[in-house]
C-alpha cells in the first residue's frame, strides 16, 4: 500500500464496486483536500452515490483503497468503520430521514447524544446549529408539522452540531424546490466554510461549480475530468445565514 498525499484528507485509488455484477464504479480515484468543498456531479446512475458511501465507510468497494486522515479505511471492519462515521464523518442525504416522534432539536442532537455527550450540552448544540440554519423556531417541533426544506435544514443541523471533519452531502436539494434549493445549497456550502469543515458534495445543481472549490464528474463508474476553480470564487458572502 502507498501512503497519500499528506495535504488530502481524504484519498481513494483504484475504486471498483458491483451490484449484482452490474458495475457502478470502474477505478475512481480522488483526493479531498482539507476545508475542500468538492462537488461530484454526473448523470443518474453515474456511481455519485456509491462513491460517497464508500468514501464514507457505508460501503466497502469490492476492491480499491480508501484513506482517511493518511489511515486507512478500507482495511477497517464494519465496527471501526462505523465508529469513524460516528466521530469523524457527518450525511446529508437527498431525504431528511427524521425521527418522526421527535421534536427539531432531538433530532439535531440525536448524533452527540450516540457519542455520549451530555443532555444539556448536547441540546444547546442542537439549538445553537437549528438558530444558524434559519430554523430555530421549530426547535420544538415534530417533523410532520415542517415542511421539507425545513426538515432538511434540520437534517443538516444535525449533520454539522458534531462537528464533522468530513461532511458528505448526497444530493441535499434534489427534492426542494428551486429557491430552496440554492439557499440550502449555500447554508451549507457556508456553513462549512466557516468552520473548516470538508465537503463531499454529489449534486445536478448548476449552481455547484461556483460553490465549490473544485468539481469531479462521473460518467459510468468513471470520472471524466476535474474542474479548476472558478475564478469568482463565492458568492460566499452572499449567503445571509450566520453560519
Ligand atoms: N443497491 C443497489 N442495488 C443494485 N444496483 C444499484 C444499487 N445502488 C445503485 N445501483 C446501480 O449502480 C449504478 C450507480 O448508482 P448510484 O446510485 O451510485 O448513481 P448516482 O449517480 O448516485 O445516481 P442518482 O443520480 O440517480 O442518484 C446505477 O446503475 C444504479 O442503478
Amino acid at each position: 500500500m502507498v501512503a497519500p498525499p499528506d495535504n488530502d484528507v481524504l484519498w481513494a485509488r483504484g475504486l471498483h464496486h458491483t451490484y449484482a455484477g452490474s458495475p457502478a464504479l470502474t477505478g475512481v480515484s480522488l483526493g479531498v483536500r482539507e476545508g475542500e468543498i468538492l462537488a461530484v456531479t454526473g448523470p443518474r446512475g453515474c456511481g455519485k452515490t456509491t462513491l460517497l458511501r464508500c468514501l464514507s465507510g457505508q460501503l466497502a468497494p469490492d476492491s480499491g483503497e480508501i484513506w482517511f486522515n493518511s489511515s486507512p479505511v478500507h482495511t477497517l471492519s464494519p465496527a471501526g468503520r462505523e465508529r469513524l462515521r460516528l466521530d469523524r464523518f457527518g450525511w446529508v442525504d437527498t431525504e431528511p430521514h427524521l425521527v418522526p416522534e421527535l421534536t427539531a432539536w432531538e433530532n439535531a442532537a440525536l448524533p452527540l447524544l450516540l457519542r455520549g455527550t451530555g443532555h444539556r450540552a448536547a441540546k444547546q448544540t442542537a439549538c445553537e446549529w437549528l438558530e444558524r440554519l434559519d430554523v430555530g423556531m421549530c426547535a420544538r417541533q415534530r417533523p410532520g408539522r415542517l415542511d421539507q426544506s425545513q426538515r432538511q435544514r434540520i437534517a443538516i443541523a444535525r449533520a454539522l452540531a458534531c462537528a464533522p471533519q468530513v461532511l458528505f452531502a448526497d444530493e441535499p436539494t434534489a427534492p426542494l424546490h428551486r429557491a430552496d434549493a440554492a439557499q440550502v445549497l449555500r447554508t451549507i456550502t457556508t456553513a462549512a466554510r466557516s468552520h473548516e469543515i470538508t465537503v463531499v458534495l454529489a449534486t445536478h445543481e448548476p449552481e455547484a461549480d461556483t460553490l465549490a472549490d473544485r468539481t469531479v464528474a462521473l460518467l459510468d463508474g468513471r470520472r471524466t475530468g476535474a474542474k479548476a476553480p472558478a475564478p469568482d470564487k463565492e458568492s460566499r458572502a452572499e449567503c445571509s445565514l450566520s453560519v
